[in-house]
């Protein structure tokens, strides 16, 4: 029995952090009798199963934009990285090597390409705002789209059909939550619309995408390179595939816990339990689940 499981059933509020994916299980939350409130301490409430703390009466909370900004200028890095063919750049240098050449034949410009989130929530968003000054073309899919003045100050394109933007993608970012609707997206089907040599990074979830489709295809040379911090499962054992992909630049899921995001996650994690105590309100866009009812994306 883990800690957890011993304290169960003695719990009021649940603060987790989004790290460790099945945490709060159906199975849990049912031995949770006097549970109420589910924090996330940052964003991202996948780890929780949300169907079973709506059915349970549970509120499900997270800290909203705590590290939104940290995630964007991580996920502009790994879009650098990835396009210059950064990392067996370094990986010369710790081995004693020197071959430009060998790095060269796959490094390329920002400018000028195409590169498409999934997703342009806040995330997205602040991604595409900072992409702007490299010159590319900048498209996004998302159920929902910008208002036209916000569209246009960002300078990216909706596009309503998400196999379209992939075909046109030479970068594809995902941006969106790991719903029921987006668990597997990115199987063999879907990656096969894509370029041939595609970049892909992936802050979100894992869970999007279909592990073994992702490494068939980085083998096959279809994804050209993949890049990001989350892990399916987490943390990733030593033998994860992932691990020994070619061409790829992941990392554990460090993108969005930056100094800065500790500071804001920590701040908003005891404002919201101030609010909690004094029966005030969280700021709505805060509820994953609230009276029994998802958030509209997690429906
Ligand atoms: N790696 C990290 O450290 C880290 C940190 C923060 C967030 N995240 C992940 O990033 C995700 C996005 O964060 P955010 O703050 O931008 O969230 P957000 O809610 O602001 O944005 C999500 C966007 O996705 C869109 N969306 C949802 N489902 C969709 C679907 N099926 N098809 C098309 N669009 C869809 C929504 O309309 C919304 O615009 C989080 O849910 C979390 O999983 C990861």
């Amino acid at each position: 029995m883990t800690e957890l499981e011993k304290h169960i059933p003695d719990l009021h509020v649940l603060i987790s952090t989004p790290f460790h994916p099945a945490y709060m299980t159906a199975e849990r939350i049912k031995k949770a009798k006097n549970l109420k409130l589910l924090l996330t301490a940052g964003i991202g409430s996948d780890h929780i199963d949300l169907h079973a703390a709506a059915a349970a009466g549970l509120t499900v909370a997270e800290v909203t934009g705590s590290n939104v900004v940290s995630v964007a200028e991580d996920e502009l890095m790994r879009i650098l990285i990835l396009m210059r063919n950064f990392v067996p750049g370094h990986q010369q240098v710790i081995n004693g090597e020197w071959n430009v050449a060998g790095i060269a034949y796959r490094a390329y410009d920002l400018e000028g390409k195409t590169i498409g989130t999934m997703g342009a929530g806040r995330i997205g968003r602040l991604l595409l705002q900072r992409l702007k000054p490299f010159g590319c073309n900048l498209l996004y899919h998302d159920r929902l789209q910008m208002e036209p003045e916000l569209e246009k100050e960002i300078g990216a394109k909706h596009m309503e059909n998400l196999n379209e933007m992939l075909t046109k993608c030479d970068v594809v970012v995902i941006n969106t939550p790991l719903t029921e609707k987006t668990r597997g997206m990115f199987n063999k089907e879907m990656i096969a619309k894509m370029k041939r040599g595609v970049l892909i990074v992936n802050n979100a979830r894992a869970a999007i995408m279909e592990r073994q489709a992702v490494v068939e295809a980085m083998e096959s040379g279809h994804i050209g390179g993949y890049s990001g911090d989350v892990w399916d499962p987490q943390p990733a054992h030593k033998d994860h595939p992932w691990r020994y992909m070619p061409n790829q630049a992941m990392t554990p899921h460090i993108s969005g816990t930056t100094i800065d995001a500790q500071i804001r996650y920590a701040a908003g994690t005891k404002d919201m339990l101030d609010k909690y105590f004094k029966g005030v309100d969280f700021p709505v866009e805060n509820y994953i689940v609230k009276d029994g009812e998802l958030a509209s994306q997690y429906k």
